[in-house]
């Protein structure tokens, strides 16, 4: 097995074995907790720009499969428009020899180096994650084969690279035309969703509730959504940091000024908060993982979520605050630290979570929200 090197930003290096495509690659080094759902964690393309490091010591039992992928490439062959990985690297402790389970189709090795994914293997991720929660989520790089000929030029190219913060990332990862997600059954609504890394879950969760789901790219005006006469408006989860995502912002504000129903998930959150007022800030090293707890302030109820988020919304459990749209509120705080979770227009027109209720992979306990949006939708009071 030959030698692959994880450079960290404040100069510890790890030393491991290959695992995927050989070369270089250059990130943020970030960490996710989740034991399960490494094919929907490194195909989410809210991930662009990182390099994983999964704390579940054993990765790739499951193999690789043709239905799990969360990304979507309309332009990709049939039964293949999900599977684009785009983390920009993985580091694994101890990759499975042998795949186990009957919707594999191939390793989760073979799928790295197919899509020229560069990882590493056999570090001791432990330590790896406890750098990061000391230090905060920093930059880093993996590299292995030639990239290893010059190993002090290492630690160069990695804090040379662009930081996360100040990152305009979700034009990269938006589909570049529209499609559509048809409802299963007769269409009861049509929602437009900005893409802004969108996951292949979340028009699913739509389409199981007979919404017809008109995927726009991000850089739809709202002249392109009006155009539809969409029941309601969806904005997306995405990578990069929501302080650049401007364009995104204004229009949000165009859907709030014209009274569409809105929904957000993650980034979308982060953006419906800004179209709200409030600005976002880096967290030190975020939320990843499928078993986060949320707290309801309207209910006091715990939701078990999904999530993958490095920035939050400022503001605290409960508060309320004044906005050009009508009085709205922090509605969500995490069990675990506080931060803002969720925030809606007390009106209930719009509301957003910081969290993944499409669940892919994760629990189910907050799938209701997507109810809660048809139901304002059919002009029910939510
Ligand atoms: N999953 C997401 O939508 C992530 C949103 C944003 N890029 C963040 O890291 O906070």
């Amino acid at each position: 097995m030959s030698p692959a090197v994880l450079v960290l930003e404040n100069g510890q290096r790890f030393t491991g074995v290959e695992f995927g495509a050989r070369g270089q690659t250059l990130g943020e080094a970030v960490f996710c907790t989740a034991m399960t759902g490494y094919q929907e964690t490194l195909t989410d393309p809210s991930y662009h720009r990182q390099i994983v490091v999964a704390t579940a010591p054993q990765i790739g039992n499951t193999g690789w499969n043709r239905e799990d992928g969360e990304s979507h490439d309309p332009a990709a062959a049939p039964g293949d428009e999900t599977g684009r990985i785009w983390v920009a690297g993985y580091a694994v402790r101890n990759p499975t020899r042998r795949v186990s389970n009957f919707r594999a189709t191939t390793s989760l090795q073979d799928e790295l180096v197919e899509q020229g994914i560069v990882g590493i293997a056999g570090i001791d991720t432990r330590t790896v994650v406890r750098v990061l929660r000391e230090h905060g989520s920093m930059r880093a790089g993996i590299f292995s084969g030639d990239a290893l000929a010059e190993p002090d030029e290492l630690l160069e190219r990695v804090r040379t690279q662009p930081s996360m913060a100040g990152a305009d990332l979700a034009g990269e990862v938006s589909s570049p035309v529209d499609y559509v997600i048809s409802p299963d059954g007769e269409p009861r609504f049509t929602v437009a969703a900005i893409d802004l890394g969108i996951k292949t879950n979340t028009p699913r969760m739509f389409a199981e509730r007979g919404v017809r789901v008109h995927v726009l790219p991000a850089s739809a005006t709202l002249s392109d959504i009006t155009a539809l006469s969409p029941d309601g408006v969806f904005l997306s989860n995405g990578p990069g940091d929501p302080a650049t995502a401007d364009h995104a912002v204004e229009l949000t504000r165009g859907v709030l000024g014209e009274d569409i129903p809105l929904f957000g998930i993650c980034f979308g959150n982060q953006i419906l908060g800004r179209a709200l007022g409030r600005s976002t800030y880096k967290m030190k090293f975020g939320h990843r993982g499928i078993n986060i707890p949320v707290i309801d302030h309207a209910t006091g109820k715990v939701s078990i979520t999904a999530q993958n988020h490095g920035f939050a919304l400022e503001g605290s459990a409960g508060e309320e605050f004044d906005t050009d749209f009508g009085r709205a509120r922090v509605s969500h705080v995490c069990a675990n630290d506080g931060t803002v979770e969720g925030v809606e227009l007390l009106s209930g027109r719009a509301f957003s979570v910081q969290y993944h209720p499409e669940a892919a992979a994760g629990p189910h306990d907050a799938a209701y929200l997507f109810d809660r949006f048809v139901a304002v939708m059919q002009g029910e009071n939510a």
